[in-house]
């Protein structure tokens, strides 16, 4: 897959992509990034890239023209269409649904923003969508962009070894659950024993276990998550099981 991010700091995604499961994907080809700067192509000589908000107010906002120019560019750069994503707070939250659909197309440019944000026109003229990484605010869109392209890079067709993937089907799940609680050495700690199901070699109890822990926590912490509705019977038993044994 093919992704090109405009940003102000191209070098951010470069470092961003080049480390784990994204580096060795990369190295690999399976994804091919390009950073590009909207600075590269602002006219005159001070390469203006912002400017004040028009009816007065603190802060700058990003030009249309060297946006244009950049996209452009980066448009042109391959013959593939693509999806221009603004990543922004008025956009819509990411999902793993989103990622799976993204991961899916041949390309995609990624919009980074800074300053107060990107001039309303550029946005209408030019944008396919805008997705949002989360409510907080952020000093610009390159998180967003870099947790894009970790995420969508993931689901690219050989970039996870065996155990990666089934991990991350293991996340995936069919539910999209919580992950359990994972243990390692040493097996007695002074800040806890491992459990003894997961030493007993019972891989049907094991299982069993880390189901129930995961339908728990979901239900307690990420409640949103948890369809009950389209649990499964064995499911809801697990979940109604660890319900009664709470304290
Ligand atoms: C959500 C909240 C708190 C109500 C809010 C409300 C109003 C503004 C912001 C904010 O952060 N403005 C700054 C700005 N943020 C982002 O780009 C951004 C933020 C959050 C999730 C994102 N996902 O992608 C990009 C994201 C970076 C500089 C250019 C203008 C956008 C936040």
């Amino acid at each position: 897959m093919r992704i090109d991010v405009i940003t102000l700091f191209p070098e951010f995604m470069a470092q961003s992509a080049a480390l784990g499961v994204v580096g060795r994907a990369a190295e690999r080809g399976l994804l091919d990034l390009h950073g590009w700067n909207p600075r590269d192509y602002a006219e005159g000589n001070y390469r203006r890239v912002d400017d004040r908000p028009f009816g007065g107010g603190p802060g700058m906002v990003m030009l249309i023209e060297p946006l244009r120019a950049c996209l452009a560019a980066a448009k042109a750069a391959d013959p593939a269409p693509a999806p221009v994503i603004y990543l922004s707070p008025q956009g819509k939250p990411l999902t793993q649904a989103k990622v799976r659909e993204l991961a899916a197309l041949p390309r995609m440019i990624l919009l980074c923003g800074r300053y107060e944000g990107v001039d309303e026109r550029f946005l209408a003229a030019e944008v396919t969508e805008e997705i949002s990484i989360g409510d907080y605010v952020l000093s610009g869109g390159e998180l967003g962009a870099a947790v894009i392209v970790d995420a969508v890079t993931r689901l690219q067709e050989g970039a996870l070894n065996d155990a990666e993937s089934a991990a991350q089907d293991s996340f995936e799940g069919p539910q999209g659950l919580l992950d359990c609680p994972h243990f390692s050495q040493p097996a007695q700690h002074e800040w806890g024993d491992v459990p003894d199901v997961l030493r007993s070699g019972n891989h049907a109890a094991i299982a069993r276990w880390r189901r129930q822990q995961s339908l728990l926590r979901t239900w307690l912490r990420r409640p949103d998550l948890l369809d009950e509705a389209s649990l499964s019977k064995a499911d809801r038993i697990l979940l109604d099981q660890a319900r009664a044994e709470l304290p």
